[in-house]
This record gives C-alpha cells, structure tokens and sequence, in this order.
C-alpha cells in the first residue's frame, strides 16, 4: 500500500491512509510493550482501524470506476486484497467465535462483494491477470468461512466440554462421597503446601466417639447421616482458606494454614462443643475426641500427623469428648 502510495499520481486517500495506518500500529505496538495486558483491546482496534483502511477505498475506487468513463478499477485499486486475509485471519484469533464469523462475514461483504460484482460485470477486467488475481483472492475467502468456521465451532464445542469434564473429573476426585466434604487427598495436598512453603499452621485430627455403637443401635443409614451432618457443622465453621476433610471411617482431619497453638485449639473447641451440643437426627448425643498439633518449622508430613494421631488417642484414653494436644506443644499445660 505504501509503495502504491509512492506511485506518480496516486490519490489522495493513498497518500494519506498508510502513514496514518503506519502511526496506528506503531502506536498500537508502543501500548502493547508498556502494557501487555492491554493486548486484546489495542489489537482489536488495530483490526477494526485496518477494516476502515479497506472498506473505503475499496468503495471509494469502485464508485470511481463506475461512475468516470474510461477508468478501471484493476488500474486504481491499491494492492490490498490479500489483506482481507490477514484481517479474517486475525478476527478468529481475536474474538469469539460467533462474533468472528459475523465480522468476517460482513468484512467479505464490504471489501470483496463489490469488487467481485464489478468484475463480473467487467468481464473484460475480470480476464486481465490483476483481475483473475482479485478473483482468486476474494472468491475463496467465502468458503474458509462457510467449511472453516464451522469446523472450528465444532473444534471449540468439544474443547469446551472437554474442559467442564476435566472440571468436574477433578471436583469428584477430592470429594468424599457421603459427607461431601473433601477426602483425604486435599488435606494431605494442602497440609504438604504449609510444610514445603513455610507457612505453618495447626492440624486437627478427630473421631467420633463409639460410633461402632451408633450403627449397631440405629442402623448404617443413621450413622451415614450421623458422618454427613457431623462433616456440615465443621464446615460451617470454618473459614474459606481452612480445610475439613473425611480422612477415614468416622476419623476427619483439618488443617488450618498459618494458625498457632492458640487459635488451633481454640478451633478444635468450637468443633468439639458443635458436635456434642445438638442431637443428630434419631441419635440424641454424638461426641468426637480431638487430637491438635501445629507444623513445626522442620516438619514432615507423617511427623505432624504422627503427633496429631497420638493427641487424638490420648484424647480417647482420658475419657473422650475432649481436645488433647500434641505433648511437644503442651509444655506442661492441662489438657482440656
Ligand atoms: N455408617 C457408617 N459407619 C462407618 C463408616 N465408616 C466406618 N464406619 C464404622 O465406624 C465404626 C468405627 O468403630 P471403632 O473403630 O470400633 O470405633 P468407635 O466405635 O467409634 O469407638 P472409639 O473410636 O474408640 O470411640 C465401625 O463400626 C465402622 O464400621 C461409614 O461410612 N458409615
């Protein structure tokens, strides 16, 4: 287009329209290095400027052609028609699929269609090589959008449900079944994460109390619902960032990144009392024994649960229904 500006007698929007354009896309690539981010909204307008800088002397040069005897577009239209290419192109990278076949439709329409018109109305035009050349560019671009799009759309269909399987694939994968809560799996994965990233914090091992004893007096179907409504009370009270997970059998682990000794019994507490304190469906009273810990600055995975464990069959051992604390962290303290 630049060279076709340079030409002898060229028309003013050629003299004009490149340097403009020229300013646009090194004003368009200066935002970008400043602002990568910005990537989508800057070429998006880089794009929309380009169909301007098409559309109009394409409109331009065929009413010219049209209306001045003796002139012919294969003599004045700029070289631009393979840039209708690039911008079709670009559109389908840069918006939504949907959006980008309706914009590609309407950029052949009002860049091609004229000038495909015109030609076969000017067959003799049509047969000359610049001619032919127009044909061939222009003519084709109308099916990658008919047999391309489409296909892509189909493409996108199967990678957007293939990403909501992957979703929910690994939704199920760290839910435990019955309780809904997460499985092991996630507290492992997120008590590793305190450990490996010096985050710290406490850990709370606890089982239900005589629960072999619950099942045998109410049924299985009652201590499910007993496993259920114990994990939802946990939940409740527990804050976005902490974790309650059934571990196994009637046994839950919590983790809560960064806490001290303090506040991780504190914790243990609040859950001890919100599952002793209010009956669970036909069974009056469920009670859970708690062993806590907190992750010392060395520690392993099985070490901190090593000690969480012991806490927990302490807690059993002095009667049940109470928080016991790893002894590392008791420094003497009573037990509650
Ligand atoms: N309903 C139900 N019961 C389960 C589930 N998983 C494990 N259990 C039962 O939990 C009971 C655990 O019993 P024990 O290990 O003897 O412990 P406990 O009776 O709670 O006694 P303590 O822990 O010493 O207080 C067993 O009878 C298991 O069958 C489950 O998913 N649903």
């Amino acid at each position: 287009t630049l060279v076709n500006a340079l030409n002898p007698g060229s028309h003013l929007m050629d003299v004009v329209v490149p340097p403009l354009m020229c300013l646009v896309f090194a004003g368009s690539l200066v935002a970008l290095v400043r602002h990568p981010e910005w990537l989508l909204p800057v070429t998006r307008s880089a794009l929309s400027a380009s169909s301007v800088a098409l559309i109009a002397p394409t409109w331009l040069y065929t009413v010219q052609a049209l209306t001045t005897p003796g002139t012919q577009l294969i003599a004045i239209l700029p070289p631009i028609s393979s840039l209708l290419v690039v911008l079709i192109v670009m559109v389908m990278f840069f918006f939504p699929l949907r959006q980008a076949f309706c914009i590609a439709l309407l950029l052949w329409l009002l860049i091609a269609l004229p000038v495909l018109i015109y030609l076969v109305a000017h067959p003799a035009e049509m047969w000359t090589p610049r001619g032919t050349s127009l044909l061939m560019t222009y003519g084709p671009i109308i099916l990658m959008l008919v047999v391309l799009l489409p296909m892509l759309s189909g493409m996108h269909g199967t990678i957007d449900r293939l990403a909501s399987d992957r979703v929910s694939m690994e939704a199920l994968i760290n839910l435990d079944p019955l309780t809904k809560i997460h499985n092991r799996r996630v507290s492992e994965q997120l008590l590793k994460n305190c450990i490996a990233e010096r985050i710290g914090g406490g850990v709370i091992m606890f089982d239900l109390d005589r629960f072999k004893a619950i099942n045998d007096t109410y049924g299985h179907a009652v201590g499910d619902q007993v496993l259920t409504a114990v994990a939802a009370r946990c939940k409740a009270l527990l804050r976005a960032n902490e974790c309650v997970s059934r571990w196994g059998g009637e046994e839950f682990l919590v983790v809560i990144p960064g806490a001290d000794d303090v506040v991780v019994r504190q914790v243990a507490e609040r859950l001890r009392r919100a599952i002793a304190n209010a009956p669970i469906g036909a069974v009056p009273r469920v009670t859970a024994s708690f062993g806590v810990t907190t992750i010392r600055p060395d520690d392993s995975l099985a070490g901190v649960l090593e000690r969480a464990d012991r806490a927990l069959y302490r807690s059993k051992q002095r009667g049940r229904n109470r928080v016991a604390v790893s002894p590392a962290l008791l420094d003497g303290e009573p037990m509650a």
